[in-house]
């Protein structure tokens, strides 16, 4: 294909993290197989392949969720605004603070709605309780469910439906002001409305933050993502921008994927 038929992104790009030549194992077990990869800020950057693909793996690698298991490792670089954050003298919790996390079931503390997010809040900053409320506020308010649960801060975020769970630890992950928010399959426990929810929620946090998004959903990738990356056997097949990729694929092994044809 010529470069004259490459879909350009519409708006100017800044880098926001970006793997150089990343390798990552299991033991022995090669999963991720020589990265190199942009995630742009304020851009959300979906991840699809099939099943064992890798594409957890790189988005827990995001935030060194790694670090708790002593055989898991990684090598060469991952860069969040320029610094390796795989240096040993990075402070993981801060890395957490800058890169959070949201995964396929949700998680909500067996506490209040309040203290899910206060709780957090008060780990990375020294805040006065009026400064936590408003803080509590404004995150539900960014995950669209502040008017759902403005009367019942202190009920447990367990007595929440999924969807509600679900915006309450994206609530929870924003709450920190974090720059990049990892999600992980959000919305693959949660029925079609909250699945929506979540989809418009996604398109509007993208304002404020970086979202890098693993799903198992094409239409969903394809409906939410600016730029979307294949993924096949720890491989990075294909990035670029979504409509590119789904419309005009460079690789015949993306077009395979896309169009039903493998997995
Ligand atoms: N803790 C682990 N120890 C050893 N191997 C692992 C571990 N977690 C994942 N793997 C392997 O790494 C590869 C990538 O797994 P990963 O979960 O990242 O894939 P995925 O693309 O997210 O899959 P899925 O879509 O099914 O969630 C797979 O071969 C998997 O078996």
């Amino acid at each position: 294909m010529s470069d004259a038929m490459m879909i350009e992104p519409q708006v100017a790009l800044e880098t926001q993290m970006a793997f150089r030549d990343f390798d990552f194992y299991y033991g022995k077990f090669h999963a991720l197989k020589r990265i190199n990869l942009e995630i742009y800020k304020r851009q959300v950057t979906a991840f699809i392949g099939p099943s064992g693909c890798g594409k957890s793996t790189l988005l827990r690698t995001m935030n060194r969720m790694y670090d708790l298991y002593p055989e898991q490792r990684a090598t060469g670089e991952l860069l969040l605004d320029g610094e390796n954050v795989l240096d040993r003298n990075v402070d993981v919790n801060v890395l957490r603070a800058k890169v959070g996390m949201v995964f396929q079931k949700p998680t909500p503390f067996p506490m209040s709605i309040y203290e899910n997010i206060a709780f957090g809040v008060r780990l990375h900053e020294r805040l006065n309780k009026g400064l936590v409320t408003e803080r509590v506020e404004w995150a539900l308010r960014k995950a669209a469910l502040w008017d759902e649960v403005k009367d019942k801060l202190g009920q447990s975020g367990m007595s929440l439906s999924g969807g509600q769970q679900q915006r309450l630890c994206i609530a929870r992950g924003i709450a920190v002001k974090p720059e990049v928010l990892l999600l992980d399959e959000p919305t693959s426990a949660l029925d079609p409305i909250s699945t929506m929810r979540i989809e418009e929620l996604i398109t509007e946090l993208k304002e404020e933050f970086t979202i890098a998004i693993v799903t198992h959903n094409m239409q969903q990738a394809a409906r939410i993502s600016d730029f979307t990356a294949y993924m096949y056997l720890g491989e990075m097949i294909e990035f670029g921008v979504t409509d590119q990729v789904f419309i005009k694929p460079q690789k015949k092994q993306t077009e395979d994927y896309i169009t039903g044809r493998f997995g």
